[in-house]
């Protein structure tokens, strides 16, 4: 694999070195004129970024990949690598879990050596959003990542906190984030030191190919919730209509968020939430979704990187 690192020098001008791992040489970076996604489609392509941006520090990682298999396997070792850094300095690992593609592409998780190696019996589980069906329903999130995940490897069922599905979106959403709060009460959940926001150690999103992350909608009112921790929406865009979710205060006050995003269909939404498009404000919700203090990471695979602009890696 090639890495590709971008991080500011002493006087804040960009620096950018190339390094791939598998020959241990250091390449020149490429010419402007070659320098997009598309000129490495031979090889599997990690850039870093690392920048101070108005408004804080800005800490995040691109990691496109040459096939899906690859993808996978990556994110499972990232997640390994983060429960284990979790477990040995807080005892505990607080994940949330979205919805759609992610799930199957965590599957490796529950195979060799991660089934084995990986400590369950501390992972705490949550759901960054959540469609308000019955937990046996074909749409519920939690019976996803149960039947492709939580059921093939020894997580203590106490631990795994799904919401009510007996009640209203409404009622679900202010449940759950009481939940939360006796979490973060025990330190199960660990707490924002610059809010007063629960900091988990991992929230993992897909993205959808409008951009939006959890069940935050481009345009939607949920995006400006700041009060909550767990809002609700009842006219969700994408099928079932009522959901619960995370608000965007949650997931930038994580230690680390993880964006999968895959596929054609995801090209132009990371490419609006990537790349500097030229306005102030992102214009995709995934745009918006970055840690404080945390660490954002992107996967990607070649396909969904494709219309990420080249000046990326132009030095
Ligand atoms: O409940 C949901 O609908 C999800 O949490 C949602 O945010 C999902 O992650 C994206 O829509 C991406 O889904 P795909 O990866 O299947 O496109």
């Amino acid at each position: 694999m090639c890495v590709l690192s971008r991080s500011l020098d002493a006087r804040g001008s960009p620096e950018v070195s190339y390094f791939c791992a598998t020959t241990s040489l250091f390449l020149p970076p490429p010419s402007s004129s070659s320098s997009s996604f598309s000129s490495f489609s031979s090889l599997a392509v990690k850039l870093v970024g690392s920048m101070a941006l108005s408004g804080g520090h800005k800490d995040r990682e691109l990691r496109v990949h040459e096939s899906l298999d690859e993808l996978s396997t990556d994110l499972a070792d990232y997640i390994a690598e983060l429960s284990e850094a979790s477990v040995k300095e807080r005892g505990v690992f607080a994940i949330a879990l979205s919805g759609g593609s992610l799930i199957g592409l965590m599957g490796k998780l529950c195979e060799a050596p991660y089934n084995k190696t990986v400590d369950w019996a501390k992972w705490y589980i949550f759901w960054a959003d959540e469609r308000v069906v019955a937990k046996n329903h074909a749409d519920s999130n939690y019976k996803l990542a149960k039947d492709r995940l939580l059921s093939k490897v020894p997580i203590i069922p106490s631990h795994v906190h799904s919401i009510n599905d007996t009640v209203s979106a409404e009622e679900a959403a202010d449940d759950y984030e009481f939940v939360i709060r006796q979490l973060v009460k025990s330190r199960v959940i660990s707490v924002s030191d610059i809010s007063d926001c629960p900091k988990f150690d991992l929230i993992l999103l897909g993205m959808g190919p409008d951009g939006h992350v959890a069940s935050l909608f481009p345009n939607h009112s949920a995006l400006e919730e700041k009060d909550e921790w767990v809002t609700f929406i009842t006219d969700s865009p994408k099928p079932p209509p009522e959901r619960i979710t995370f608000t965007l205060p949650v997931i930038n006050s994580a230690s680390n968020v993880a964006i999968v995003a895959t596929g054609d269909s995801k090209a132009e939404a990371v490419h609006l939430a990537v790349d500097d498009v030229g306005s102030d404000s992102p214009s995709v919700p995934a745009g918006v979704a970055q840690p404080l203090k945390g660490k954002l990471v992107w996967f990607l695979d070649k396909a969904a990187a494709s219309k990420l602009e080249g000046s990326q890696f132009s030095a």
